[in-house]
């Protein structure tokens, strides 16, 4: 049976590049996910597997982030003209070039002698909270007699772009990990907190208010604290809920550590200076703990999955 090519298109999909601009102690983040579709004159390598007109798409994943260095993120569609044209003009058999862009928008955590219209605090100005994501969550149980009433939140997703280092860890004959004095530090929080109102005769919390301020003091303890681990801005972020909000007795965190790795610009003569990253999705590291009141029983489930 005959066959022809019909459209065909390849490039590299979903490079996850975070460009922090370092004004200074001010940080601005531009956080993009950059899909390459390149077409053109891509015949021979499909009927004959000649690889002479084929820019990889390898290449065209490192564009992307030197891109990021060179010519900084303006806008997403600033971004994209750029590379689109590069594509097209630099290389002969590119007839179109498609680059499609999620942007994933920040804004600045308000920390508790700040806000965030005000750039004032210091940790404000590289402390960021991902805009619209966070679900929130609560489970009630009732045996007819006593209440326990589970709330927290999901995929509340926070960065900070300093403030945060890794290092003096145990280091045996499989440890590549370099030592880290100033790494990104990001995560997507899940929480679960358990309050003490068990029975109908106490005064109920006000719900909503409780989540917003326990939601508050995470997002403070996060911005606030100079990390030396993930785990130890993890206790920080416990304890201060703990010791602000009396109707809350224990608190669950599952928090994967978002690995942002600094992408090697030495190949094409660009230095990397801590500005274009590398969003890994996977693996990462999951921290998990639980912080409590002093002489309190731990009752939130270890996996905190369907709670
Ligand atoms: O904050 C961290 N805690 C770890 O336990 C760990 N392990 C690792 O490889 N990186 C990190 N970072």
């Amino acid at each position: 049976m005959p066959t022809i090519l019909g459209q065909n298109q390849y490039g590299k999909a979903e490079n996850r590049v975070v460009r922090i601009t370092r004004d200074g102690d001010t940080h601005h983040i531009k956080d993009l996910n950059v899909s390459v579709a390149l077409s053109g004159d891509m015949d021979d390598v499909h009927y004959s597997g000649s690889n002479a007109n084929v820019l990889p798409t390898d290449t065209t994943k490192n564009t992307v982030f030197a891109f990021a260095k060179e010519h900084g993120i303006e806008s997403a569609e600033q971004f994209g003209i750029h590379l689109a044209r590069h594509f097209v003009s630099s290389q002969e058999p590119i007839e179109v070039a498609r680059i499609r862009i999620e942007e994933y928008a920040w804004e600045r955590i308000a920390t508790s002698d700040g806000n965030s219209k005000f750039i004032g605090a210091d940790e404000v100005k590289h402390s960021f909270v991902r805009k619209g994501q966070e679900t929130r969550t609560t489970q009630i149980t009732f045996d007819g007699e006593k209440w326990e009433v589970i709330s927290g939140l999901k995929d509340l997703t926070v960065m900070n772009s300093t403030n945060s280092e890794f290092w003096g860890y145990v280091k045996d004959r499989y440890t590549t990990l370099k030592e880290a004095y100033d790494r990104i530090l990001a995560t997507d929080v899940s929480a679960r907190w358990r309050y003490n109102w068990t029975d109908d005769e106490q005064r109920m919390p006000n719900w909503e208010k409780s989540y917003e301020q326990a939601r508050k003091h995470m997002l403070q303890a996060f911005a606030e604290t100079y990390s030396l681990s993930l785990q130890q801005t993890l206790y920080q972020m416990g304890s201060r809920i703990i010791n602000s909000r009396s109707e809350i007795d224990e608190i669950r965190f599952s928090l994967p550590n978002n690995h942002h790795f600094l992408v090697d610009l030495e190949p094409f003569g660009l230095k990397n200076d801590n500005e274009v990253y590398f969003a890994a999705d996977r693996p990462y590291g999951l921290i998990e703990a639980t912080v409590l009141r002093d002489g309190v029983e731990p009752k939130i489930p270890v996996d905190l999955t369907n709670l």
